[in-house]
């Protein structure tokens, strides 16, 4: 019989491949991580391995303090920001950082990616946000932990369940999910929105974000109470 940490193993191992499937990496960048929350267990990609050598015995477990539990590599340089997302955001199960082109040029740029369309609004209720700048005292100390509590700070005012991902300013998007999937799902959406909206202010430098009653009708039909999407 299959554990639910052997299983959470799995489906890790395979939300990391699917990161170079999808266009959303290149050499070593990004990693994948999920979340057993009735055991406090964290699985993450370890750091530096190329994704075609990537095997189910190379991903390291942690607990929500950073202690490795097994694994005999080292854990992903961004498992503190990992950690510090499931420590502040209870509902999430999974985590996906990238460098994907279009998005991290929106984090580059400091901005953040606007709600233009039903594409956008059907999985971010709004604005994907990007974080403020980093101090030097941040990024000369905890760096990977402060990333996160950047992250966290800007999700002050919103709802982590609603807009699925962030642009770390400088550095590059994070986005989450209920499970290491789902992160993927939302990472792959990220880039896709991102290249459109670039695409969009190009076409038209007035655009203004869609109508309140346009998101509304599109994030809710497939999310919350009245989510009627598919074949629910
Ligand atoms: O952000 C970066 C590099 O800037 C990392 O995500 C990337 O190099 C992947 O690092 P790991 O292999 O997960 O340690």
């Amino acid at each position: 019989m299959i554990t639910v940490l052997q299983s959470l193993k799995q489906a890790v191992l395979q939300a990391n491949l699917a990161l170079p499937q999808y266009g959303l990496v290149t050499f070593t960048w990004g990693n994948v991580s999920g979340i057993d929350r009735d055991q406090g267990l964290v699985v993450i990609k370890p750091s530096g391995v190329p994704y075609p050598q990537l095997t189910i015995d190379d991903l390291v477990v942690l607990n929500l303090e950073g202690a490795i539990v097994e694994g005999r590599l080292k854990p992903s340089s961004d498992t503190p920001t990992h950690l510090e997302l499931y420590r502040n955001f209870p509902d999430i199960g999974g985590i996906v950082h990238t460098h994907s082109s279009w998005a991290t040029s929106w984090a580059q740029a400091g901005r953040g990616i606007p709600a233009l369309g039903t594409t956008h609004g059907d999985y971010f209720y709004g604005e994907v946000p990007c974080t403020r700048k980093m101090t030097a005292t941040e990024i000369n100390g905890a760096y990977e932990w402060e990333t996160g509590r950047v992250i966290v700070e800007t999700f002050q005012e919103r709802d982590p369940n609603q807009i699925p991902g962030v642009l770390v300013h400088s550095h590059a998007p994070f986005c989450w999910g209920k499970d290491p999937d789902d992160a993927v799902h939302h990472a792959v959406v990220l880039e896709e929105v991102a290249k459109m909206a670039y695409r969009s202010y190009v076409l038209n430098s007035g655009l203004t974000p869609m109508d309140q009653t346009l998101l509304d009708r599109h994030f809710l039909r497939k999310h919350g109470k009245k989510a009627y999407y598919g074949q629910v």
